[in-house]
């Protein structure tokens, strides 16, 4: 018998960095989604094994691979498939998500979640439940929010691997006022201006980094996003659209730059809360 799960890709629609703790680690405060396009894991019984297949299996390795990871803090054996389908290293959780696929999978084969899933990545506690969420800590403490709109996104990547840790460290500043209140979101109109009054305060430190971040978010705009933002430590960056059709055209339209560009919508929950 097999189990699969998908994983789907994390967006930080605003990302505020008010602090850092003693070791190290920044203090975040974000309003999560989650979107239909992922990546997806399956698992069957037998040894701890991996294979990877999917569009960008050959940017990642099996050797210290997050799902396996994932299965060893369980302390359970799978023959795991990693279907790879968005980029590495780009934002937008791959990583995380992929562990908390596991983690999941392996929950619904009887193995107890472990007491702290945050040992594996900051995002993995979000990507547990896929669901909206206000994250803030390191990432660990996470208050679940209302169902978003099922609006649709564009995500865009100009192929290029940003690390997390190099982002985190070009910031200015450390210390910046956290969201303000969230509300309960109606549509595409309500989610934009709100997040118009917020940050994602990683986005100018990526962009001192990769300044071709700034080419995408023009691309996300011009081909007719209401609201463009990078997420999380980049280079991916979400567009909200509001149709299928125009997300499809901007994405069509995005991927002749040569980046990678995709048309999804927001997810709904993946686990009961
Ligand atoms: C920035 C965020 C926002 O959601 O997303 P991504 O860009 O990774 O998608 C996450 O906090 C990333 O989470 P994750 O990618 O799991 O990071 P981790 O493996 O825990 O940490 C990688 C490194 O990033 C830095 N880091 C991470 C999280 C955090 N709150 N403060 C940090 O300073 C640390 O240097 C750490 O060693
Ligand atoms: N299953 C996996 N998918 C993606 N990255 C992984 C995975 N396992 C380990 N990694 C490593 O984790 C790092 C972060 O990748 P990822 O989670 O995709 O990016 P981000 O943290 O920017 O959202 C990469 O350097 C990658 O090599």
């Amino acid at each position: 018998m097999s189990i699969t799960e998908t994983a789907p890709a994390k967006l930080n629609l605003a990302l505020h960095v008010t602090g850092r703790r003693d070791d190290g680690y920044h203090l975040l405060d974000s309003l999560v989604a989650f979107t239909v396009l992922g990546d997806r894991v399956r698992l069957e019984p037998g040894p701890l094994a991996l294979r990877i297949d999917g569009p960008f299996a050959a940017d990642l390795s099996t050797d210290g691979n997050l799902c396996l990871r994932a299965a060893r803090l369980a302390g359970a054996d799978a023959a795991i498939t990693l279907t790879k389908s968005l980029p590495v290293a780009s934002g937008i959780g791959g990583g995380s998500a992929d562990a908390a696929a596991v983690l999941r999978g392996l929950a619904r084969m009887g193995h107890a979640l472990p007491a702290r899933p945050e040992r594996l990545g900051s995002d993995v506690p979000v990507c547990l439940s896929s669901a909206p969420a206000r994250m803030q800590g390191a990432g660990e403490i996470l208050t679940p929010l209302p169902p978003l709109p099922g609006l649709s996104v564009v995500l865009a990547n100009p192929g290029i691997a940003l690390s997390t840790p190099q982002v985190f460290a070009a910031l200015d500043r450390r210390d910046n006022p956290g969201l303000p209140a969230i509300p309960c979101f109606t549509g595409l109109a309500d989610l934009a201006t709100w997040l118009a009054g917020t940050r994602n305060d990683l986005e100018p430190a990526a962009l001192t980094l990769a300044p071709v971040i700034g080419q995408v978010l023009d691309g996300l705009r011009t081909t007719g996003a209401a609201f463009a933002r990078m997420s999380g430590s980049g280079a991916t960056c979400f567009g909200l659209y509001a149709t299928a059709d125009t997300a499809r055209i901007a994405a069509n339209a995005l991927k002749q730059h040569g980046w990678w560009a995709v048309a999804t919508e927001l997810a709904p929950p993946l686990m009961p809360r």
